[in-house]
């Protein structure tokens, strides 16, 4: 580093995040995640390459399990295995960090390293600091219940300076079972250049510190979208018209982050089509992104780790007419397991960007109702005994489906509890595989269901037209017909 002594910024460098509010996770063998890379030392870029399953799923290999063993290249956070990067006084932004080689799309540039705190002692410092007369701000959300502060003790990324239009991002990783933060390259970057992310979602920085990152889309501050901007009530300047209420942008995390929308369950009737539903209760919304509840009946939540904290919002998932279970059930049924390369939390919801929505809760839902089939009414109309007993046969091993994914609920209440609680344990895989089993037979057990529902009311319509040709009773048989075929059109 080419600086004075006295010039240098004060704070204890580490390597490693360091646990204060809780003990760092030990990972279990049975949840250590072993990929299936072969070792070829006749070709060394083929170690935890691209393709390997734990990269694609940005999850680090653990020593000692990999195949490609010390050849493996897939312990980046690990090993420290930064990009070459330097120091620099920059005008107006205190230090900032510049990239010292050049730099390519995607590459791992440093971890975003320091003391890892709940979210609830993530404000009590932000606001300590503040009290303080602290300029720098140095805390970032790590997940929905944690953050790292870098203000103490920390590492180079510490001074990694915000942009409006960043060539940076910030990603998590699974390394041993904990989540960590890494700032990655967003396009190439060549060397000598100032490197930059958008702090936006993941800044504990308030909303009083004006942007100077110079870029033409600059929002004009800080953390513009982050939920310390939406919460803060500053006064603005005078005169400043910069900081004019018309001009400050709004925040609709829905045009950022994808979404899943979660349908609503109803007890509608079969003839019910579709229903356009107004009723901002009505509208449910799993988003990534960090503010926690915008707008009546919206429910926005960062990750799967968030999905207990969205669980514990009981009066608004009572108001939905949702239970725990099925916001669980859905959640976890629609995850990718993998990061996206925005640098939101792994496992996130695989729905579409909404780019251009309106805010939230203005919007109209076309909710596709939910059709009933009861089994019980099938069998009156299917003429063989054979068909009756299949569809009761499948009736029967649907309801068994359903009620064991019903009892393994039970077992991951005391988890999603430990959530609340924020004392959290992650759900073993071990647990999180009996779901995904489970949820698997039991949509098994519907389509077999309803296969055979199909089947045999096609086959006894078929039989029943062909036999009243034959003995003239077409009339007397149109009835049952158009009713078999209304089944058979849900
Ligand atoms: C994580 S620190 C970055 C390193 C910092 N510049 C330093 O000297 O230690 C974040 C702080 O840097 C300053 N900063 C970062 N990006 C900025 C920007 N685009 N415009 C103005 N100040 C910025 C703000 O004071 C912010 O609280």
């Amino acid at each position: 580093m080419d600086l004075h002594a006295e010039e240098r910024p004060h704070y204890i460098h580490i390597d490693q995040n360091e646990f204060t509010y809780r003990k760092q996770k030990k990972q279990k063998e049975e949840d250590i995640a072993v990929c299936v890379c072969r070792l070829d030392l006749t070709n060394l870029d083929n170690s935890c390459g691209e393709r390997c399953l734990n990269v694609l799923t940005s999850t680090e290999c653990t020593p000692g399990y990999c195949p490609c063993d010390v050849y493996c290249r897939n312990q980046k956070f690990q090993r420290c295995g930064y990009s070459k990067t330097k120091l620099v006084k920059t005008e107006g932004r205190g230090w900032g960090l510049i990239a010292d080689e050049n730099i390519k799309t995607g590459q791992f540039i440093i971890e975003y390293c320091g003391e890892v705190i709940s979210s609830k002692e993530a404000w009590r410092r932000f606001l300590t600091y503040e009290s303080q007369g602290l300029k720098d701000a140095y805390i970032m959300t790590l997940d929905a219940h944690e953050a790292i502060d870098a203000t103490k003790k920390g590492n180079l990324a510490r001074f990694i300076n915000h942009s409006c239009q960043p060539n940076c991002e910030t990603r998590k990783w699974n390394v041993q079972g904990e989540v960590r933060l890494g700032i990655f390259a967003k396009q190439d970057i060549h060397t000598g250049t100032e490197l930059a992310y958008n702090y936006n979602f993941e800044w504990y920085g308030g909303a009083k510190v004006r942007c100077l990152c110079g870029a033409a889309s600059c929002s004009g501050f800080l953390g513009a979208k982050s939920r310390a901007f939406m919460e803060d009530t500053y006064l603005w300047e005078d005169n400043d018209d910069r900081y004019a209420v018309e001009k400050v942008p709004l925040y609709d995390s829905a045009e950022d982050e994808p979404s899943l929308k979660l349908l609503k369950y109803t007890n509608s009737t079969a003839r019910d089509e579709t229903a356009n539903v107004t009723n901002e209760q009505s509208d449910m919304e799993l988003s990534t992104g960090t503010t926690p509840l915008s707008g009546s009946g919206t429910f926005v939540a960062k990750s799967m780790d968030s999905v207990p904290e969205a669980l514990s919002k009981s009066e608004t998932i009572q108001e939905m007419g949702l239970e725990a279970k099925d916001i669980l059930h859905i959640s976890m049924l629609s995850r990718r397991p993998c990061f996206d390369a925005t640098g939101n939390v792994q496992h996130t919801p695989g729905g579409t960007s909404m780019n251009g929505s309106k805010p939230l809760g203005c919007r109209k839902v076309k909710i596709p109702a939910e059709k009933q089939v009861d089994p019980k009414l099938v069998i009156q109309m299917l003429s063989s005994k054979e068909a009756q007993q299949e569809v009761l046969m499948y009736e029967d091993i649907k309801l068994d489906a359903a009620s064991e994914l019903d009892s393994l609920y039970n077992e991951i209440r005391p988890v999603i509890e430990a959530h609340e609680r924020q004392t959290q344990e992650n759900l073993p895989t071990s647990l999180a595989e009996k779901w995904i089993e489970a949820s698997c037979a039991k949509y098994k057990a519907e389509f077999d269901l309803y296969g055979s529902i199909i089947k045999n009311l096609i086959c006894n319509l078929k039989s029943r037209s062909s036999e009243s040709k034959l003995i003239g009773t077409d009339d007397m048989d149109a009835d049952h017909n158009s009713e078999v075929l209304t089944y058979l059109t849900y």
